[in-house]
């Protein structure tokens, strides 16, 4: 049986709405944001008068860039007639998103104030603080209108918060909408479900019955064409600053009264703050830098990031951490985090291991042979849900136990297309629902675990480790949690 909820705001129609994306020429948009709109196009879920309107800086606004825009959408999967019906929904303008004077001309080509009106910032983040005054100073976020703002959200607790405090001055929270696209990964919402829709597994969430957790985001793709953004800000900043702290969040928290954006961002907010701080010399041994040298990536040869940068870098590709959260629910396990590009393997999960049995009752030199059950949520690829429990291997000679895997696949279990993070995220904020949005002290707090561990890095020396591309990373991460006993649970990774 399936259960409606007309609470989840998915369910809701989605109002007429103009939204504009300053940023319309970039990867993001082309890649994501267009693609992403274009399906809830073929889904029928945008109303028909509904406008995109692209804004361009430098590049021209004719019909050669709907042309780009058009094989796009069908090179990220659509179809011909799909990239047809989204179109008509779309035109550009070029005009500097920083400038009031332009801004009042861009208020004058938008519909009536009654349609949603949301304001997307896929640029660069020094572009947020002027791109919001000039908006708001042309009356374009006057009412309801919401503006989005891309991540990265500065480069440190200082830069997030000169951010936070320019948009504070013309728009009110509630009507701020912060990206971080993991949110809208289908897997990482059904933690939640996971969670709180199921009995079983909340009542062993604990110290009581884990023993430790595992957070990877394993990427196989290097520094792409992104040299400019990239070098200088790494993994910490790019992915552990957010994706990966978010997920840690969703794994810890406690019960949320409800699915209410504040509700859920409340108790987001309470696990980020219990995060035990990482700072001077304790980087030493609670965390790992890492960069690639040459090496390969699916069978095919491919270089170092200094190679592919041109110059040599201090910055980290890949990075590892173990984080203790000091609360009764958690004290006592631990929680390792890693990330890192040009890895043996795409793919990124959540793995828990429980506890081992406390006597074994198959012989007293059998608990070794005991594997703890461990629940692995895997986010990307082959999303779904894995339980490894022992089992008794049939036959009636001597008692043979193995561990097996209770296998739920997300393409398996439901005959639906997994839609892209940012088809979900773009249409709630046209229907104006936060909760899968960071909240401004989510996104200060994050910033203030993270700041004192690039301190600390600075501080003592703490250069990347090389690991070959294709690999798993430094071996130096390996002995970060061997050190306490325990081994990263994918060896696949070592590639
Ligand atoms: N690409 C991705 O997958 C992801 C990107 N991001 C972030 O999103 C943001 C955009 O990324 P991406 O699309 O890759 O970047 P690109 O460099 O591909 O594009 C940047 C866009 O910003 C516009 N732009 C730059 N400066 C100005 C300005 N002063 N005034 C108006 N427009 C300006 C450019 O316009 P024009 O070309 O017309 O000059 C261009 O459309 C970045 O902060 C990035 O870190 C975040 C997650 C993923
Ligand atoms: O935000 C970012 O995310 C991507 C990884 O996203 P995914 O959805 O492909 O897992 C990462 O490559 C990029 O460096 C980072 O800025």
């Amino acid at each position: 049986m399936d259960l409606e909820l007309p609470v989840v705001p998915e369910r809701t129609p989605v109002p007429t709405f103009d939204l504009v994306i300053a940023g319309a020429s970039g990867d993001l948009a082309l890649r994501k944001l267009f693609p992403a709109l274009a399906h809830r196009v073929a889904e029928g879920v945008i109303p028909r008068d509904s406008r995109v309107i692209g804004l361009v800086r430098s590049h021209d606004p004719g019909d050669g860039l709907m042309r780009t825009v058009e094989a796009r959408l069908q090179e990220e999967g659509l179809s011909r007639a799909q990239a047809e019906a989204f179109m008509p929904h779309l035109e550009f303008v070029r005009t500097d998103v920083t400038n009031p004077e332009s801004m009042t001309a861009l208020n004058e080509r938008l519909g009536p104030p009654d349609r949603v009106r949301a304001f997307y910032l896929a640029t660069p983040p020094q572009l947020f603080a002027p791109a919001s005054r000039a908006l708001a100073g042309a009356g374009l976020l006057d009412g309801e209108a919401r503006l989005i703002l891309e991540k990265p959200l500065g480069k440190d607790l200082a830069s997030a918060k000169a951010i936070n405090e320019a948009v504070a001055e013309v728009l009110p929270e509630r009507r701020t909408y912060r990206i971080d696209h993991y949110l809208g990964k289908e897997t990482v919402q059904n933690l939640l479900v996971l969670r709180f829709a199921n009995t079983l597994f909340e009542r062993s969430w604990s110290q009581r019955d884990i023993d430790h957790v595992q957070i990877t985001v394993a990427e196989t793709v290097g520094l792409e064409k992104r040299a400019d953004y990239y070098d200088g800000v790494g993994a910490l900043r790019d992915m552990v600053q957010n994706h990966v702290l978010q997920l840690l969040c969703l794994f810890a928290i406690e019960p949320p009264n409800t699915l209410d954006a504040d509700a859920v961002r409340d108790e987001k907010v309470r696990v980020l703050r219990a995060l035990r701080p990482i700072h001077g010399a304790d980087v030493l041994q609670r965390t790992v830098r890492g960069q690639y040298v040459r090496g390969s990536s699916n069978g095919q040869a491919v270089p170092g990031y200094a190679e592919e940068l041109g110059r040599a870098s201090g910055t980290e590709t890949f990075a590892a951490l173990r984080c203790d959260l000091d609360t009764w629910r958690w004290a006592g396990v631990p929680i390792y985090l890693r990330t890192g590009k040009r890895m043996g393997a795409r793919y990124s999960e959540i793995a828990v291991t429980f506890k081992s049995v406390p006597h074994s009752i198959f012989g007293g030199d059998r608990r070794d042979g005991l594997a703890p059950n461990r629940l692995v949520i895997r986010l990307q690829p082959n999303d779904g849900v894995q339980m490894h429990l022992m089992m008794k291997v049939p036959g009636s000679g001597r008692l043979q136990l193995v561990p097996r895997t209770l296998d739920l696949r997300y393409d398996t279990a439901f005959n639906e297309r997994t839609p892209d993070a940012y088809e979900r995220l773009l249409t709630d904020v046209i229907r104006g629902d936060q909760t899968l949005f960071m909240r401004r002290d989510e996104v200060e707090t994050a910033w203030g675990f993270v700041d004192p561990i690039i301190g600390g890095w600075r501080d003592y020396y703490a250069t990347p480790h090389r690991y070959p591309a294709g690999t798993a990373g430094p071996s130096q991460a390996v002995g970060l949690i061997e050190r306490d006993g325990r081994s990263w649970s994918e060896p696949e990774l070592r590639g």
